[in-house]
């Protein structure tokens, strides 16, 4: 078991990870899910003792990584594919692993044929693709047969098939009763790989819970209406009609009202009786990828000027999320401009909130107002259509452990 408590790590003035408490458990497939520089990589990090935490601690198996007894043995990790000797091959990549951990080079053979890169073998890993190097980064993984597996990002460059290999790889993994902590950006990906869901936002704990229970609590009903269109009086009729009857109507991008917290007989009523004639009225579901979105966007670092997520919020005043059929999917919990949604008992939901600056009077950390006054959040945008969800995975480099290596650079 991975264990962190109250786990803190500062760069100078910059809080890459604030008071993150969790448990990652053995027999299970755990997503570490969060946005670009939420603190994922930091994290793994500290559990594999590349960092020293500013504040908490974080155990394997009960022990600080670095006090672990024979820790390659019991602990691999797929931090960075490319941190690889690109003039050996992988098998020599691998030979000097298992040399330098005691393991005998029988074992090499067995984890190449494992991740499928028997035949490339004896080829210099610099002529890899990014899918081959991830596989030669997950065989490194797996060298020791060890009880606690790491990954972070390791379906990053493969195809699809790929994709699906590393899925049944963590899942059998898991099946075999060890513990396997994964990063990813996708919730979609997450959904069908993880057991139970650790998300972050700006190195916080944003919600810990297993993956059919969010499912359950984030996959919200909501009806789409559509009034005639070239009549505004119509629509601003029917807004007002379902807003007084407890609905929440948010304006879709084409022109349709997004309607959540009343069920659509109920809808089809309240349209009747104000007069309103309807050319839509459908049930739909919002994506898990989505609820993701709402989750962590008040905890977005980089993000377009042009980008449509922040029409995911609601609009000031919304009100509190309704039952029924057509419930509102709740918001992230404790985020800023969010409703929390009803999580079960026990779900970890501390809520973000702005981490304290630094001591020695450095910089306000994340989000705080930067010295010359301007907000550190893009302001809202007004709500429009939230996107699909993205049909490829967003291009980003695994994480880096030679961004440990540039630490002083920083
Ligand atoms: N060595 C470092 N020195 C200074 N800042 C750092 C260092 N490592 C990470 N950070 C900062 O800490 C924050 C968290 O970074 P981290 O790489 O842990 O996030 P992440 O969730 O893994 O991001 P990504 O998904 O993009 O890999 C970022 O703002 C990053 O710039």
């Amino acid at each position: 078991m991975i264990e962190a408590v109250g786990l803190t790590k500062r760069y100078g003035d910059k809080t890459a990870v604030y008071n993150l408490s969790f448990q990652v458990r053995p027999g299970a497939v755990t997503g570490f899910l969060g946005p670009n520089g939420s603190g994922k990589s930091t994290t793994m990090r500290m559990i594999l003792g590349l960092d020293e935490p500013t504040a908490g601690h974080v155990t394997v198996g009960g022990y600080p990584f670095r006090k672990l007894p024979n820790a390659p043995r019991q602990v691999g990790a797929l931090l960075d594919a490319k941190a690889v000797h690109g003039g050996r091959s992988a098998r020599q990549h691998l030979l000097c692993l298992a040399q330098l951990s005691g393991i005998p080079a029988r074992r090499v053979d067995e984890v190449l044929g494992v991740v499928g890169l028997q035949n490339v073998a004896r080829k210099r890993s610099k002529g890899f693709s990014l899918g081959m190097g991830q596989r030669l980064g997950i065989a490194a993984a797996l060298l020791g047969d060890p009880q606690v597996l790491l990954f972070d990002e390791p379906v990053n460059g493969l195809d699809p098939e790929g994709i699906l290999w590393v899925r049944n790889l963590m899942k059998q993994l898991a099946s075999e009763g060890r513990t396997v902590f994964v990063s990813s950006h996708l919730m979609s990906e997450m959904a069908l790989t993880a057991d139970q869901l650790i998300v972050i936002g700006r190195g916080q704990l944003l919600a810990d819970m297993s993956v059919k229970d969010f499912i359950s609590y984030n996959s919200a009903d909501f009806a789409r209406v559509r009034t005639p269109d070239g009549e505004p009086q119509q629509r601003e009729k029917l807004t007002a009609a379902l807003s007084e009857a407890g609905g929440q109507v948010l304006p879709e991008q084409d022109g349709a009202l997004r309607i959540t917290g009343l069920p659509l007989p109920r809808i089809s009523e309240l349209a009747h009786t104000a007069d309103v004639r309807l050319w839509e009225l459908s049930p739909h579901q919002a994506s898990l990828e989505e609820a993701y979105m709402r989750m962590t966007q008040g905890a977005v670092d980089y993000r377009s000027t042009a980008d449509q997520r922040a029409g995911l919020q609601q609009p000031p005043g919304a009100g509190a999320p309704q039952g029924g059929a057509y419930g509102y999917a709740p918001g992230a919990p404790g985020v800023p401009g969010q409703q929390p949604g009803p999580y079960p008992p026990g779900t970890v939901m501390p809520g973000y909130a702005e981490p304290p600056a630094p001591p020695q009077g450095a910089a306000p950390p994340h989000g705080a107002p930067a010295q010359g006054g301007a907000p550190a959040q893009p302001p809202a945008a007004p709500p429009v259509q939230p996107p699909a969800a993205p049909a490829q995975p967003p291009a980003a480099a695994p994480a880096d452990l030679s961004k440990r290596d540039n630490e002083d650079a920083r």
